[in-house]
């Protein structure tokens, strides 16, 4: 099943409530939502207490995209804002097993990052714990980036490493996902999409729309 997660840090903060509705009812499947410190990511947006005000205009999975140094000092804040899948970076992790289990523990969906530069084998002794991976296709801090080439030989590397492990993982990828790249980014194996200048730049429904009829096509 096709997911598409827009990704609120192209939405106009001053109507981010209203800018989250909107994509709720044009059938978004998830709301991806992307908390940057400045220290992990040279970038500062939002964290637990915007989400925490958003959450009660939404009932769809809240995508929570930590891009934090050692999240495990937050995910009981997370947890109480209404978060449903809570994804950290192995390079922000000291102790990435004790962090995915601590998000479990807590009762959400675990999701790991990796950054463009950092190789499949850092998830080889945690893939089966991991209920997501995210792909990163452009380096984390940013909207609007170009999606990095070398980004689908890792999703199918992702796919076809799951495959051979007998798993169904979700595989996500977020950065530079438009309407012209993402039906080859679906092929490479990926299922939840980020899209955040694709969806909020123009016209916010006709976009996840027109997301949603590529997927039709595909599936
Ligand atoms: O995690 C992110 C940046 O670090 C965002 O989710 C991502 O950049 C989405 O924006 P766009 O689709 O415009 O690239
Ligand atoms: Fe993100």
């Amino acid at each position: 099943m096709l997911k598409l997660s827009p990704s609120v840090l192209s939405a106009d903060f001053g109507h981010l409530a209203e800018d989250i509705q909107i994509i709720d009812q044009a059938g978004s499947e998830y709301i991806h939502l992307d908390v940057m410190d400045g220290s992990f990511v040279p970038n500062i947006s939002f964290g637990a207490p915007v989400i925490k005000s958003v959450r009660p205009v939404s009932d769809k999975v809240f995508d929570v995209h930590l891009m934090i140094d050692e999240p495990v000092r937050f995910l009981q804040d997370y947890k109480n804002c209404g978060a449903d899948i809570v994804t950290v970076h192995a390079e922000a992790c000291k102790h990435l097993h004790r962090t995915i289990a601590a998000i479990k523990e807590l009762g959400m969906k675990a999701g790991v990052a990796l950054n463009p530069a950092t190789p499949l084998s850092v998830l080889d002794y945690v893939l089966e714990d991991v209920d997501m991976i995210l792909i990163m296709s452009v380096n984390p801090g940013f909207g609007g980036q170009k999606f990095i080439p070398s980004s689908l030989r890792k999703i199918t590397e992702t796919r076809a490493l799951l495959n051979s492990r007998g798993l169904q993982t979700d595989i996500q990828v977020d950065g530079g996902v438009t309407l012209s790249n993402v039906a080859e980014i679906i092929q490479a194996g990926a299922n939840v999409l980020v899209a955040g200048s694709a969806v909020f730049k123009g016209d916010k429904v006709e976009n996840v729309k027109a997301f949603h009829k590529i997927f039709s096509e595909i599936q």
